[in-house]
């Protein structure tokens, strides 16, 4: 199984920052001014999330040749309410210094995408200058998801908490996430089904703000997760590909 093979790549990055010591240093961090997702979300009625994603392992390479910085620059002109940044190299091409390099650029929250499981990656996650992570229900225990929900609350960082079923649902639903996110791609087999946010969604009747992430592909299908209950939506592939990524992002909005 693919996750399996992620979370196994993930160990050996965890051993490697483990052996650096990281842990010492980051009381001494200097914090950036946190900027909030969850109130960022909360501020508009309908937001997108837009992400920096050069690669992935169902769709090869996006981008090749991308330039963050200009990337996110012009999802923020868009109108973006947050970027996302892929920060795994091996399976989605992604880096730190993506993330460090849109912090700086940009006026955004940004949220770093990866695959979390042990928390000297959330300290790493706030060195790089990330305001919120994301943390996959699917490859964690329900004591493991609390604590690490824990430990990013405490270093100042929030949670986008994923789910793709009614299982995965009540175990983020139980933690003190700042943002549910359903993720329309079956994480196995790759396929994406807007369904899913439509199926769950009815679900949720906490205060948290929910986004649907995945297989988001024209203005239609943003205006059907809108009509679902969705207080926003999660962009990659289909904004990567763009040619003028702030159009994309105006059109998006123009339907919603
Ligand atoms: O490119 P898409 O279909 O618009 O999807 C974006 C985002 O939802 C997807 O990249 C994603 C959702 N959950 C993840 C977990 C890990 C890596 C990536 C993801």
């Amino acid at each position: 199984m693919f996750l399996k093979k992620i979370v196994a790549t993930k160990q050996k990055e965890i051993d490697i920052l483990k052996q650096k010591g990281q842990q010492d240093h980051v009381l001494s961090l200097a914090k950036n001014t946190p900027r909030s997702l969850s109130a960022a979300l909360l501020a508009t009625s309908f937001g997108i999330i837009a992400e920096i994603k050069p690669a992935s392992p169902s769709k090869g390479v996006i981008q090749a040749e991308i330039d963050p910085i200009t990337i996110a620059t012009e999802y923020e002109r868009g109108g973006a309410i947050a970027i996302s940044v892929l920060t795994d190299r091996t399976y989605f091409q992604g880096s730190a210094e993506n993330l460090i390099n849109v912090r700086a650029s940009v006026g955004l929250p940004v949220l770093r995408k990866d695959f979390i499981i042990d928390a000297i990656q959330i300290e790493e996650s706030l060195q790089m200058g990330a305001d919120a992570i994301l943390l996959i229900v699917a490859i964690l225990e329900e004591k493991q998801l609390k604590d690490l929900v824990q430990h990013a609350h405490q270093l100042g960082l929030e949670v986008l908490v994923e789910v793709h079923d009614e299982q995965e649902l009540k175990a983020a639903l139980s933690c003190e996430a700042d943002v549910i996110g359903i993720n329309n791609r079956n994480l196995h087999s790759f396929e994406t089904n807007l369904e899913t946010t439509e199926r769950l969604l009815p679900m949720i009747s906490s205060a948290q703000p929910v986004i649907a992430e995945s297989g988001i592909h024209a203005p239609a299908d943003a205006l059907r997760m809108k009509n679902a209950g969705a207080a926003g939506i999660l962009v990659g592939e289909y904004l990567m590909r763009q040619t003028n990524r702030e159009q994309a992002i105006q059109a998006l909005l123009s339907e919603v």
